[in-house]
This record gives C-alpha cells, sequence and structure tokens, in this order.
C-alpha cells in the first residue's frame, strides 16, 4: 500500500517534471516561431517612415557603378541593356521584390536608381557660398524686393550648412543635371516645411492665365499654391480644349511624384496642404485686389476668385468649406535675379487654335529639322524632349508649350518641368499626339528605357509604387491623391510607350542613346 503510494507519487512527478518540460519547449518554439516571423516582416531596408524619405539612402553611392559620358550613371546595367521588351525581361541582376514589401523601395533601391554621379565641378552647382566680392556685387544689383532676401543670404551662406532653412538647402543642390538628389533627406524637409510652416504673407502670382498664389513662411520660404477647383475624379469635358481645361492641385502634386518615379528630378518638389481661406489668405494677404474677391458662397462656404485671365469670376469660385480648403504648394525655385532662367518654346507646341494645326501636326518628318537644329542638334536635349513626352504622355498633359533652363548652365543642362496642372484631366482615354516627338524622332535615353521597363514589371508597376508615394503626401488621408482609374491609365499608357519604342528599336539603329556605357568600378 505505502510501495503503491510512494510508486504513485514519483510516477506523478515524473508525468509533472514532462509536464513542465513539454510547456517549456512549447515555450521556446514559440518565441522562435515569432522572431523568424518578424523578421520576415521587416522590410529589405528598415527605414523611417516620414513622407517622401528615401530609406537607406543617404549615402549618395552605391557599390559597384559604373560611370557614364553625359554626366549620370548605373550599377550593373549591361545585364539590361540586352533584354528586350518589358514582359520579356528577365530577373537576372535584379534585387528580388518581397511581395508584401515595399515596391516603391524596391524600385528606389535598384541598381538604375543608385546611378553614380559624375563629380560636380563647382561651376555645376546653380548657386554656390558666397565670398565678400560677391556681396558687394549683389548690393549693386539687387532690386528692392530682393534685398531682403539677399540680406538674409549673405548672413547666412557662410554659416554650417544645417542652420540653413531647408528652402535654402534645396536651392544651394540645385545642379547642373538635376533639381535635387533622390536620396537627399532635404526633400523630406523641404516638402514638410512648406506644408507646415505658418503663412505669413499671400499675394497672386502674375503671369500665366490662372489664378495662383505665392505663399511666405518664415525664414523666407516660398511656395506656389495652386487651389482645388474640382473633385479628383471629375474627368475633363470632351468638348473643353487643351487650353480651356481647369488646372488641378493633385495634378501638380502627382507630376512631382511621377517625375521623381521616373527618375528624372526635373520638377520642383510639390506637397499638398489644406489650407484655412480666412485665417491663412484672407487675414495675412497684403494683395488688395485679391482681398476685394472674397465673398460668402449661399451655403456659408468663404470662397474667392482672384484676378486672372481665365476662371478668375464670381461664377468660377474657390471656395473652403467652409474655410478648408485643398492646394497644391510647389516649392519655389530661386529668385530669377539669382538665378535666371530661359524660357524655350516647345518644338512640340500646340496650336492653341480651334482651327489651326501645328507644323509636327502635318509633317511627319517634322523631327528631321529639329535634330538638325540647336539646340537639339547635339548633347542630351533632345532625348530631354523624349523624356519629357513620356512624361507627358503618361500624365495626359497636353499643355506644354515652354519649358525652362537655368541660364547659368548655357545648354548643357536638364529641362525643368514647370507647370503640370493640366495633366490627369482624363483616365478613360489616352491622347496618342502627346507622343509624337517620340514616334517622329525615336530616340529615347537608355536609362529612361530601362527603367521604363522595369515599370512594367508586377514586382516595380508603375500604379503600384505611383499610389506608394502619393500615398505619402498629407492630402491622402482626405482622399487619395489619383484615383484607380488614373493609376491604372499609367499602366495602360507606359505599355504603349514601350510598345512605339520596340517599334523604334526594330526600325532604326540608333533609337537608344546610350547614357550607360562605361566601365565598372568593382565594388569596395
Ligand atoms: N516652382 C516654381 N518656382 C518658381 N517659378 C515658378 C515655379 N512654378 C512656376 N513658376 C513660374 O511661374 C510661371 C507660371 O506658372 P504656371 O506655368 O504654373 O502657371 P499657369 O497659369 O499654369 O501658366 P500657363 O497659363 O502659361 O499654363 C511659370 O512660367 C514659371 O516661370
Ligand atoms: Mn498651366
Amino acid at each position: 500500500m505505502l510501495r503503491r503510494s510512494v510508486g504513485g507519487r514519483s510516477t506523478r512527478s515524473i508525468c509533472l517534471v514532462l509536464a513542465c518540460l513539454s510547456l517549456a519547449l512549447h515555450i521556446l518554439l514559440a518565441i522562435f516561431c515569432l522572431s523568424v516571423l518578424q523578421t520576415a516582416c521587416v522590410p529589405p531596408h528598415s527605414s523611417s517612415s516620414s513622407p517622401l524619405h528615401d530609406p537607406g539612402s543617404t549615402s549618395r553611392q552605391t557599390k559597384s557603378s559604373v560611370i557614364i559620358s553625359n554626366g549620370i550613371f548605373a550599377n550593373n546595367a549591361t545585364e539590361w541593356e540586352k533584354e528586350p521588351t518589358g514582359d520579356k525581361i528577365s530577373t537576372k541582376g535584379m534585387r528580388e521584390v518581397d511581395p508584401g514589401g515595399s515596391k516603391l523601395e524596391a524600385l528606389f533601391s535598384h541598381p538604375l536608381y543608385n546611378l553614380q554621379r559624375p563629380e560636380m565641378q563647382e561651376d555645376d552647382w546653380l548657386l554656390r557660398v558666397k565670398n565678400s566680392e560677391d556681396e558687394e556685387e549683389e548690393r549693386d544689383t539687387g532690386g528692392e524686393e530682393e534685398e531682403d532676401i539677399l540680406e538674409y543670404l549673405k548672413t547666412n551662406w557662410t554659416v554650417a550648412a544645417e542652420t540653413h532653412p531647408p528652402w535654402l538647402r534645396f536651392h544651394l543642390g540645385i545642379s547642373r543635371w538635376e533639381l535635387y538628389h533622390r536620396t537627399d533627406p532635404l526633400l523630406d524637409q523641404v516638402t514638410h516645411y512648406i506644408s507646415t510652416q505658418r503663412i505669413l504673407n499671400v499675394v497672386q502670382k502674375r503671369g500665366g492665365t490662372q489664378l495662383k498664389l505665392l505663399m511666405s513662411f518664415p525664414n523666407h520660404g516660398e511656395a506656389l499654391l495652386k487651389p482645388m477647383r474640382q473633385t479628383r475624379d471629375a474627368e475633363t469635358d470632351v468638348n473643353l480644349f487643351y487650353f480651356s481645361d481647369f488646372e488641378r492641385h493633385n495634378a501638380e502634386i502627382s507630376a512631382f511624384h511621377l517625375d521623381r518615379i521616373l527618375g528624372f528630378q526635373r520638377i520642383p518638389p510639390v506637397v499638398g496642404r489644406l489650407v484655412d481661406v480666412v485665417s491663412e489668405i484672407k487675414d495675412v494677404t497684403t494683395d488688395k485686389k485679391l482681398l476685394r474677391t472674397f465673398f460668402t458662397s449661399p451655403v456659408g462656404n468663404t470662397c474667392f476668385y482672384g484676378q486672372c485671365e481665365y476662371y478668375c469670376s464670381t461664377e468660377n469660385p474657390v471656395c473652403g468649406g467652409p474655410l478648408a480648403l485643398e492646394v497644391s504648394l510647389a516649392t519655389m525655385l530661386p529668385d530669377l535675379t539669382l538665378a535666371p532662367r530661359r524660357s524655350w518654346r516647345s518644338p512640340w507646341r500646340r496650336s492653341y487654335s480651334r482651327t489651326k494645326l501645328a507644323q509636327w501636326e502635318k509633317d511627319p518628318a517634322f523631327c528631321d529639322g529639329v535634330k538638325q537644329t540647336p539646340p537639339y542638334d547635339e548633347g542630351t536635349r533632345l532625348v530631354d524632349l523624349m523624356d519629357m513626352a513620356v512624361l507627358d504622355f503618361l500624365m495626359g498633359n497636353m499643355d506644354r508649350h515652354h519649358y525652362e533652363t537655368f541660364e547659368k548652365f548655357g545648354n548643357k543642362t536638364f529641362m525643368l518641368h514647370l507647370d503640370n496642372g493640366r495633366a490627369f484631366g482624363r483616365h478613360s482615354r489616352d491622347e496618342p499626339s502627346i507622343l509624337a516627338p517620340l514616334r517622329q524622332c525615336c530616340r529615347i535615353r537608355r536609362s529612361t528605357l530601362l527603367r521604363l521597363r522595369l515599370m512594367s514589371r508586377p514586382g516595380f508597376r508603375l500604379s503600384d509604387v505611383m499610389r506608394e508615394s502619393l500615398d505619402r503626401d498629407p492630402l491622402a488621408v482626405i482622399q487619395p491623391l489619383l484615383s484607380e482609374a488614373h493609376l491604372s491609365a499609367l499602366d495602360r499608357r507606359l505599355a504603349m510607350v514601350l510598345q512605339v519604342l520596340h517599334t523604334c528599336q526594330d526600325l532604326h539603329d540608333d533609337a537608344v542613346y546610350d547614357d550607360l556605357e562605361g566601365h565598372y568600378e568593382e565594388p569596395d
């Protein structure tokens, strides 16, 4: 009996020990599984989640890279050079895309987006830190309006760069080849600055045809405001000519994101903001002509219309709801007194007439003449035009009558893609005539071609990376900046661009302008 009870107790304790052991093993197993799962969920580049920040990108150079002839260059690009059309591209030489991860990060981590910059010479920067001689000169030439800014620059350009306000660092970072470096964290700071800083003053901006406001912030920062006039989904009326269409604030924002995704960096940073039409415009403006146009609508919304050529009337008011108004804010470029710009008429400019056709619409060989005409006869200007045609076709922008360049750089520089307000008007129709430059010239930068092909692949799909990029804009919490219909139009149009390029490559040996030729640098 005693023995049985002793035997029973020891069996019970053995069972207890076994149970504890099994429990401990299960807990260990659970901890292990959790940690493995968690690791699998961490995106390939852990990052800050701030808008537009490009994680893991603060270092400007990648390990294996090619230096290229006209200024730009790539890693392991040769793998790509041999590839035919988008759908046939192999994954050779490509970073694996984590199916659950960020496609935008995967795109921006790709070697084609981490091309090594050429070494910058002093005169490749638009502005330079000043010395006392420059200051003297400026005192003599500056206009009254600019004096404040010049005074500010004079006293600040010599101090440590970190103390410069973001807008000034943006200006100081403009180079011969691009407006900003895509991986520069400054981009985040400048958009954050203009989307959050107190608005000190508002005046109407002259030039152009539609209402635009110039907003001033502390530390002399400035931004160009375009207001929301219609809902995101409102498609342009089919009976409206391109030159009568409303400008859209979300088009300005989306164009900036698209330009950056295409790898161009030719549009100044644009960000959305919700402004209070009374406390942030009416109460602070010193523009009496603007102030006179404020009124309260029948439903109690505060509205205004300003003074301009198109749509500045009581019938076309810009209204808060009742006070909040969605706007786009574009970072201002350096003042023209500091960095004069040249405006160029686009060879493929439309006629801006209801009845007349432009020369390029009548002459299929139009490009032959353009190719022989300066500045398109040498350097990268012609391929820059092609890049712009691709950008405009993707976003349906028919309003590219002019483009600008910085005078300082002569013809050896990039083209600014300003004024994108008439883009993204229609998603249900594509406008093939915007691709006329590409179709007629059959010329494209290799780096552009390869990036376009990359974005036609599911892992880097253009609509997906655009959606993700636009989601980082402050206005995305109200409503996505572009509707799904506009996003899928991007994919459809990209396929059309690639088709045109495919045909070009079949017909012409010189269709691809090789900006990626060069020698590999061994990883260090
Ligand atoms: N970010 C910017 N920084 C400095 N200047 C700018 C900026 N954006 C536009 N501008 C200047 O302001 C002018 C007018 O801007 P924009 O072209 O956007 O206006 P618009 O009313 O749409 O013009 P248009 O009627 O000619 O199409 C431009 O030609 C350009 O020179
Ligand atoms: Mn315009």
